[in-house]
């Protein structure tokens, strides 16, 4: 005798669970369809119920309330939680873990590998990653770091699911994906920031607020090309806009009298110790 299974309670292998439906894994989840992953092999675990119902009607992927459901059949597990969360969501699913041993994926920021494995009970594949805003548009860059349990299939499957989200960059010192999180993890926020004060500098020589706003995501969108294809260093094009005595010296003058190396070099020590902390203070 043959027995049916409804179609909808047949999970479709391989399938990736995301462990919180929030802001990142929403980036994570549209690269994953935009490079042609079945929206049935993706499901998300996510308790605010206004953005399950916004990933399932955006994406088609199956969303749960719990994290237990989500899981379920799922081979790969990408944690999308808070660092402050992180511990508690692992507490609840270490005895899953334990018995299907999936490959984890995290994207949390300052959250170690040790840690996580601990947490899930030990022995796991753990991937430590730290991705970016840019996701969203494929344009993101991730840092990847793999533990001793993670094997070539599955660090290949790390590393097909956050190129998704744009370029990816495997680190061999986990100590350093503090300095990762610091730079290209928070750092859309510093080009967001300058982007503002370029702006309200336009608007207070004048410039009308559209016209001024512009200019400032043009000229970084210009700029950051450059960088990307030209294979100039920052250096270099730094100097080839800077003609002697003009405008451009005149103002790279003022950044460098008002300690701008030195105070951009502060912020991303102050990134890379909160990481630190949030290692700690989550333990
Ligand atoms: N934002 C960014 O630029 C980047 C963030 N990261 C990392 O990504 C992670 C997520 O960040 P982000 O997407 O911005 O955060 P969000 O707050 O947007 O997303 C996290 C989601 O997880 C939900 N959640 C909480 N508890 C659980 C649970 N037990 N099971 C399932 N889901 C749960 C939260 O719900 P609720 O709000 O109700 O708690 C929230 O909706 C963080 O660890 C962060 O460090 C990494 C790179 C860049
Ligand atoms: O600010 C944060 O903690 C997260 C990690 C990197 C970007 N956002």
């Amino acid at each position: 005798m043959t027995s049916m299974t409804p179609q909808s309670q047949v999970p479709s292998p391989p399938s990736i669970a995301f462990i919180g439906g929030g802001n990142m894994a929403r980036s994570l989840i549209a690269g994953l369809v935009a490079h042609g992953m079945a929206a049935a092999s993706i499901r998300v675990a996510e308790p605010v119920e206004a953005l399950r119902s916004a990933l399932h009607d955006d994406y088609g992927v199956a969303t749960f309330a719990g994290a237990a459901e989500a899981v379920d059949g799922a081979g790969t597990w990408v944690f999308a939680v808070k660092p402050q969360v992180m511990r508690a969501v692992c507490a609840e699913l270490a005895g899953t873990a334990q018995s299907s041993r999936p490959l984890v994926v995290s994207i949390a920021a300052g959250i170690t590998s040790d840690q996580l494995d601990r947490w899930l009970d030990g022995g796991l594949a753990v991937v430590r990653t730290m991705p970016n805003t840019p996701a969203l548009l494929g344009a993101g860059i991730t840092g990847l770091f793999a533990n001793a349990h993670v094997d070539a299939q599955q660090r290949a499957q790390a590393g097909h699911i956050l190129s998704s989200a744009g370029e990816t960059v495997w680190i061999d010192d986990e100590t350093l994906m503090d300095a990762v999180t610091a730079e290209s993890g928070s750092g859309p926020a510093y080009v967001f920031l300058l982007a503002e004060a370029m702006q309200a500098a336009g608007e207070a020589q004048g410039l009308p607020a559209d016209t001024a706003r512009k200019l400032a995501a043009q000229t970084i969108l210009g700029a950051a090309r450059m960088l990307v294809e030209s294979g100039e260093t920052a250096e270099v094009l730094r100097k080839r806009v800077t003609s002697p005595g003009g405008t451009t010296q005149a103002a790279i003058e003022t950044f460098e009298a008002g300690g701008f190396r030195e105070l951009v070099g502060c912020a991303i020590t102050a990134a890379t110790v909160r990481g630190r902390e949030l290692s700690k203070a989550n333990d």
